[in-house]
């Protein structure tokens, strides 16, 4: 088999992996290998960073998607072409509903559509869904490991500022269809803001591969802007549980 264009694998390199966890963050891709055997990195290009390990014998492949849909989507196009058919995305987000606390975990049932590049791929009609096994598998291991976390609904924006109706210290615009987005979200009971599981879970609902989302709450955006947490922390609790979720949708029938 030929590479396939922009991670540059084939499909042996991926030894058999039907399972990816993809987090937004290059470097988050280099601290997740770090919890399975014998990790390698298998290519750092462009917004990807790829390594492969094993979770009690099973190969997993870690990608990084970059920030946002158009990106995420190649990644997923190219691991479905290397065998994928699970992906596990992990991430960090702010929060828009009052009681869910910095560093609970957020694991999304279904996206808003505020992205463009799913729209490639489905009509706006078309659910941005998550994969139910996989979702449960997150919701079983947050259970298990004792993680504060909550279940629903998330928006998932191609931009961190107008789309998440967040007012810059430059130009503090936001064009109208905005204005006011965040309230109606709340009020609609959408738990958080992220930037890529719209794309996510509508390509694989559409292409017939499995996805999850779950993340890590940076900010609640009802009480500050900026996040005063400590992001490694936050971003420690998510690597469990997404990584208990991986074992468990890779074992659970053995
Ligand atoms: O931490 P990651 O996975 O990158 O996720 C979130 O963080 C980025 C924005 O700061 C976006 O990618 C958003 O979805
Ligand atoms: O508020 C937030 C925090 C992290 N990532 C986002 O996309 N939004």
């Amino acid at each position: 088999m030929e590479k396939v264009f922009h991670l540059g694998l084939t499909k042996a390199d991926l030894k058999g992996a039907s399972l990816a966890i993809v987090p937004g963050d290059p470097e988050r891709s280099k601290r997740i290998s770090e919890y399975l055997d014998s990790p390698v990195c298998l290519a750092q290009t462009r917004e990807f960073h790829i390594y492969l390990g094993f979770l009690n014998e099973s190969p997993v492949v870690i990608c990084s998607t970059g920030i946002g849909g158009p990106s995420t989507s190649i990644a997923v196009e190219e691991l479905a072409q290397l065998g994928i058919t699970t992906f596990l995305r992990i991430g960090t987000t702010g929060a828009i509903q009052p009681h869910i606390n910095e560093g609970d975990i957020l694991v999304s049932t279904a996206s808003v559509r505020l992205d463009g590049a799913s729209q490639h791929f489905a009509p706006i009609e078309f659910p941005a869904v998550s994969d139910f096994g996989a979702t449960s598998a997150m919701v079983q291991a947050c259970e298990s490991l004792g993680i504060t976390h909550h279940v629903g609904i998330t928006a998932s924006s191609d931009t961190f500022y107008p789309g998440q109706e967040r007012y810059d210290t430059y130009s503090g615009y936001v064009r109208k269809a905005y204005q006011g987005s965040c309230a109606e979200w709340q009020k609609l009971n959408v738990m958080n803001y992220e930037m890529e599981s719209a794309t996510l879970f509508t390509m694989c609902a559409a292409l017939g591969l499995k996805a999850a989302c779950l993340a890590g709450v940076l900010v609640n955006r009802t009480r500050q802007e900026i996040p005063n947490v400590d992001h490694h922390d936050v971003e420690k609790k998510a690597v469990t549980a997404v990584l208990k979720a991986a074992d468990i949708l890779l074992h659970q029938h053995k």
